[in-house]
Formats: structure tokens, sequence, C-alpha cells
């Protein structure tokens, strides 16, 4: 695989998931740390409404993560629309949508966007210099990618 790099703008776009025995950690977190308001913020559906409540700030809501959510944000991470991704998922439950949250863990990491699954790597990636500067971000080279293959 060739890379390339992509900017990755100050203001970021971040995607905040929670399953429903993390949510109320997900909106605690989130009440704790107003500077995420300087971002864009976007959510799965019921993890969006619970934020916006908490935080009265606008999220941009996909759809609820089993009916499709969580592919939206994975189907954004990988055209460049998410920068960050906060998803607290539960390692104590499994889920009828499991093979989702596998594929946007995966297209995370294909992707090379910043992860937080728990409270404590969400504090570090909050607190990091990089979550207010712009930043260059190695993702896989598309068009040498498809030129390879067709
Ligand atoms: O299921 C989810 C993530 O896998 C979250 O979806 P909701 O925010 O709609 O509960």
């Amino acid at each position: 695989m060739k890379y390339t790099h992509a900017e990755v703008p100050t203001k970021k776009r971040i995607a905040l998931v929670a399953h429903d025995n993390k949510k109320q950690e997900l909106i605690e977190w989130a009440c704790a740390h107003p500077l995420l308001k300087n971002h864009t913020l976007f959510a799965t559906g019921s993890t969006g409404t619970l934020l916006e409540r908490a935080l009265d700030y606008p999220i941009e809501k996909f759809l609820s993560g089993p009916l499709g959510g969580d592919q939206q944000i994975g189907a954004n991470i990988a055209t460049g629309g998410i920068d960050v991704l906060i998803f607290f998922w539960d390692p104590f439950e499994p889920m009828p949508h499991d093979p989702d949250v596998k594929a946007l863990l995966r297209i995370a990491s294909v992707w090379n966007v910043p992860v937080a699954c728990n409270v404590t790597t969400a504090n570090y990636l909050i607190s990091s210099p990089l979550i207010n500067e712009s930043y260059s971000r190695e993702i896989p080279d598309y068009q040498n990618y498809m030129s390879g293959r067709v």
C-alpha cells in the first residue's frame, strides 16, 4: 500500500458514539470538556440526542447505530469527513450490530483516524496540542491503489 497525506483542519470534525451502558460515561466526559465546542460534533442517533441535550450545543446526528449509524460514520471517515472518533463501545455486551462496530473500528484504522475507546484515551486525545492545530495525516493513496487494480 502506498500512502499520501491529508490535511486535518484545526477545527476538527469529531464523531461521538457510545453503547447504551457507556452513554452516561460519554455524556459526563463531554460535559467535562467544553473545549469540544471549538469543533464540529457528529454522533450516532441516540448518543447525539442525549449529548445535544446535555451540552446544549448542536450535534449533527446520523442514524442510530444498530440502524446504520456506525456505517454512516465509517463512510464519512473513508471519505475524509471525520477527523476524530470517540467511541465508548461496551466490552461486556454483545450487540446485534457487532459487525458494524468492528467495521467502524477497522475503517478508522485504515484511514489513520485517532480513536478513543475509553475515558483515559479520550482524555489524552483531547489534551493533545494537536487537537487545536492542523495536522498532516498519512492516508492510503487511493489513486495509486486504483491504478494498480483497473
Ligand atoms: O450502537 C451504537 C454504536 O455501535 C450507538 O448508537 P446510538 O447512539 O444510536 O445508540
